[in-house]
C-alpha cells in the first residue's frame, strides 16, 4: 500500500472519529470499563500466582506454609466481580458503537439527500443500500474490534511491566516485550490488508446490485425469461465476494498465528527467566507466567485488529465517496427574504445537464401570471421535466434568471423556493406506508377531513373511504396496491393538500388510458382552479384550457400554437 493511500485511510479513520464526537463520552466510559476489567482479570491472576508461588515456597521450605491462603480475601471480590465486569464491558462498548453507527447513518443519508436531488442518476441503488448498511456496519470494527482491545492491551501491558518491573527489569522486558510486540500488529497488517478489504467492500456492493437490481424489476425479468442471466450475475458476484473474503482470512489467519506466537514468547520469557535464575526466581517466574496467561485474553482478538482497521478504512472511503459529491445548488451565503407574490418569470435562461451535453435551454423566457393556468407544450426530451428541476433548484440555469414574486431564486434557499411549488410528475411516487402518511408528506398538520376534502377534488375520496382500513391502508411500495390511475389521483390529492401556490404538472396524466386521462385531465381542470398552474405536456387535449400557450422549440419558449 502506498504512502499516499495510507494517508488516506488515516484520514478516512480520523474522520469517522470526528463524526461520532457527540458519543465521544459513552465511547470512552466503554473503553474504561474494558480496561477496568482487562486490569482486574490481571490482578486475580497476580494474586493467584502469589499465592501458588507462597505454597511452592513452602513445600521447598523457604517460606511459612499457609501463607497464600491468606491471599484469599482479596481474591474473592476479584472472582464474583470479573464475570460482571465482563457483561459490562460487552454490554458498554455495544451499546456506544451502536449509538455511533446510527448517528453515522443518519449523516450518510442527509447527505445523499442534499447531493442527489435528482435521484441517483448513474449510481447503483443495490450499491448504495450497500454503503448505509454495510459499510456503516463495517465502522464498528474500528471501534470494538480495533480501538477497544487496543486500549485494553495496551493497559495490560503497562501494568504487567510494572507489577514485574518491581521484581526484575529483566524478567518485565522478557514477558512484556512480545505483549508489546502484540499491539503493533494491526497498525502494521492494517495497510498489508487494505487492498483486500477494498476489494471485499466493492464485491459486496456488486453482489447486492446485482441482487437489487433484477429484483426491483421482477416482472420485467420474470417476462423476459431472464431469470438465468440474473442469476449468472449473482453467481459471479458472489465468486468476487468470495474471492475477496478469502484473501482476507488468510491474512487474518497470519496474524492470529503471529499473535499466538508473540503470547507463547511471553510464557517462554517467563520460564526462561525461572529457568536460568535458579530457586530465588522461582516466585517472579511463577507471576510472569501466570501474567502471560491473564494477558491471552485480552490479546486474543487483537491479531485481527489490523484487518478490522483495513474494513473500517475501505468502508470509509467509499462512504465519504458518495457523501463528498458536490452539492448541485448549493444554498445562498447570504440569503433575500422570501416574496410575498408567486408570479413565475423566466428570463433568458440557458442550460445544460453537463458542459459535454447538448444545451436544453438556449435563453428561456415566459411568464406565469399569479392566478393564470398556463401550458407549455413539447415533445419528449424538449425539457419539460429539466425546467421543473431548475424552478424546484434541483439544477441552476448558467445563465438568465427565475423570478418568483420579482425575487431571482438565485438568492433564496431551496427549501423556500420549493414551499412555492407542489408538483406532479408522470412518476410520482407513493410511498409504503399509509395513504394518510403519504398526503401528510406534503402537509403534516392536515388533518383527516383536509385530507378527505383534498383527495374528493381528486376524484377518489369514495374509494378510500370504502377501503376497510381508510386512510390508513398501505400503498404498498410505489402503491403497488393501487392502479396507475388511482396512484395518479391520490398523488394529485398530495399535490392538493400541499399550500403551495404554484402547481406545477408534468405530464400529470402521461401513462393512463384514453379514457382515464381524459377523466383525470378533467378533475385537474376543476381541482386546480384558483391556483396558479403551469402544465408541461407534449400535446393538449381534453377539457384542460389554459388562459396561455406556450411550445417548448429548440430551447426557447415561443407563445401560442404556432
Ligand atoms: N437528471 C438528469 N441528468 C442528466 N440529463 C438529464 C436529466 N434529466 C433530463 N436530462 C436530459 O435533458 C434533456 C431533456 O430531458 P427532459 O427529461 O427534461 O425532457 P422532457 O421534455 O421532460 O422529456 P419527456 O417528456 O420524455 O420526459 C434530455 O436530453 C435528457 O436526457
Amino acid at each position: 500500500m502506498g504512502v499516499m493511500a495510507m494517508g488516506t485511510m488515516l484520514a478516512d479513520l480520523c474522520r469517522v472519529l470526528g463524526l461520532w464526537r457527540r458519543r465521544w463520552p459513552v465511547l470512552l466510559l466503554a473503553v474504561g470499563v474494558t480496561v477496568v476489567s482487562a486490569l482486574a482479570g490481571l490482578a486475580l491472576m497476580t494474586l493467584a500466582g502469589r499465592a501458588v508461588s507462597h505454597e511452592v515456597a513452602a513445600l521447598s521450605g523457604a517460606a511459612a506454609g499457609g501463607a497464600g491462603l491468606l491471599l484469599l480475601p482479596w481474591l474473592r471480590p476479584l472472582l464474583i466481580g470479573r464475570p460482571g465486569l465482563r457483561w459490562g464491558e460487552r454490554m458498554a462498548t455495544h451499546a456506544a458503537a451502536f449509538r455511533a453507527l446510527a448517528d453515522t447513518r443518519v449523516w450518510f443519508f442527509s447527505r445523499l439527500a442534499e447531493r442527489l436531488p435528482g435521484g441517483i442518476g448513474h449510481g447503483r441503488a443495490g450499491d448504495l443500500l450497500g454503503r448505509i448498511v454495510a459499510d456503516v456496519e463495517a465502522l464498528d470494527g474500528l471501534y470494538l474490534r480495533a480501538l477497544v482491545p487496543l486500549a485494553a492491551g495496551a493497559a495490560v501491558v503497562v501494568a504487567a511491566a510494572l507489577i514485574l518491573g518491581a521484581i526484575s527489569p529483566l524478567l518485565a522486558v522478557l514477558v512484556t516485550l512480545p505483549l508489546a510486540c502484540a499491539l503493533a500488529l494491526p497498525p502494521l497488517l492494517a495497510p498489508i490488508a487494505a487492498r483486500a478489504a477494498k476489494g471485499a467492500a466493492a464485491a459486496e456492493g456488486r453482489l447486492r446490485d446485482a441482487v437489487v437490481d433484477p429484483l426491483a424489476g421482477l416482472e420485467d425479468t420474470l417476462a423476459n425469461n431472464a431469470e438465468a442471466t440474473a442469476i449468472l450475475r449473482v453467481e459471479a458476484a458472489a465468486a468476487r465476494l468470495t474471492a475477496a473474503q478469502r484473501g482476507l482470512a488468510r491474512r487474518n489467519a497470519l496474524a492470529g498465528a503471529a499473535g499466538a506466537l508473540l503470547g507463547q514468547g511471553a510464557l517462554l520469557g517467563a520460564l526462561g527467566f525461572g529457568i536460568a535464575g535458579g530457586e530465588g526466581a522461582l516466585w517472579g517466574a511463577v507471576l510472569g507466567a501466570f501474567l502471560a496467561l491473564a494477558a491471552a485474553e485480552p490479546f486474543a482478538g487483537l491479531p485481527r485488529a489490523g484487518i478490522a482497521i483495513a474494513t473500517a478504512g475501505a468502508s470509509a472511503r467509499r462512504l465519504f465517496l458518495a457523501a463528498d459529491r458536490p452539492v448541485p445548488v448549493p444554498d445562498p451565503v447570504a440569503t433575500v427574504a422570501a416574496p410575498a407574490g408567486h408570479a413565475l418569470r423566466i428570463e433568458g435562461v440557458r442550460f445544460a445537464w453537463a458542459a459535454d451535453r447538448g444545451e436544453v435551454f438556449a435563453g428561456l423566457d415566459m411568464e406565469v401570471p399569479e392566478g393564470a393556468h398556463v401550458a407549455l407544450l413539447g415533445p419528449s426530451g424538449a425539457g419539460k421535466s429539466s425546467l421543473i428541476a431548475l424552478l424546484t433548484k434541483l439544477a441552476a440555469p448558467s445563465a438568465g434568471r427565475i423570478l418568483i414574486g420579482g425575487v431571482d431564486i438565485a438568492g433564496l434557499p431551496a427549501a423556500a423556493v420549493r414551499g412555492k411549488f407542489a408538483v406532479l410528475s408522470q412518476d410520482a411516487r407513493l410511498f409504503d406506508d399509509s395513504i394518510a402518511a403519504n398526503l401528510r408528506l406534503a402537509a403534516p398538520d392536515a388533518d383527516d377531513a383536509a385530507l378527505f376534502g383534498a383527495l374528493d377534488r381528486a376524484g377518489i375520496g369514495d374509494l378510500i373511504r370504502a377501503l376497510p382500513e381508510g386512510l390508513q391502508t398501505r400503498c404498498g411500495e410505489g402503491g403497488a396496491r393501487f392502479s396507475g390511475g388511482q396512484v395518479r389521483r391520490i398523488a394529485l390529492a398530495r399535490a392538493l393538500v400541499c399550500a403551495a401556490p404554484i402547481l406545477l404538472l408534468d405530464e400529470p396524466a402521461a401513462g393512463l388510458d384514453a379514457a382515464a386521462e381524459l377523466a383525470f385531465l378533467a378533475t385537474l381542470e376543476t381541482a386546480a382552479a384558483g391556483r396558479t398552474v403551469l402544465l408541461l405536456q407534449h400535446r393538449l387535449i381534453g377539457p384542460f384550457r389554459p388562459q396561455k400557450l406556450f411550445r417548448l422549440v429548440a430551447g426557447r419558449a415561443l407563445p401560442g400554437l404556432g
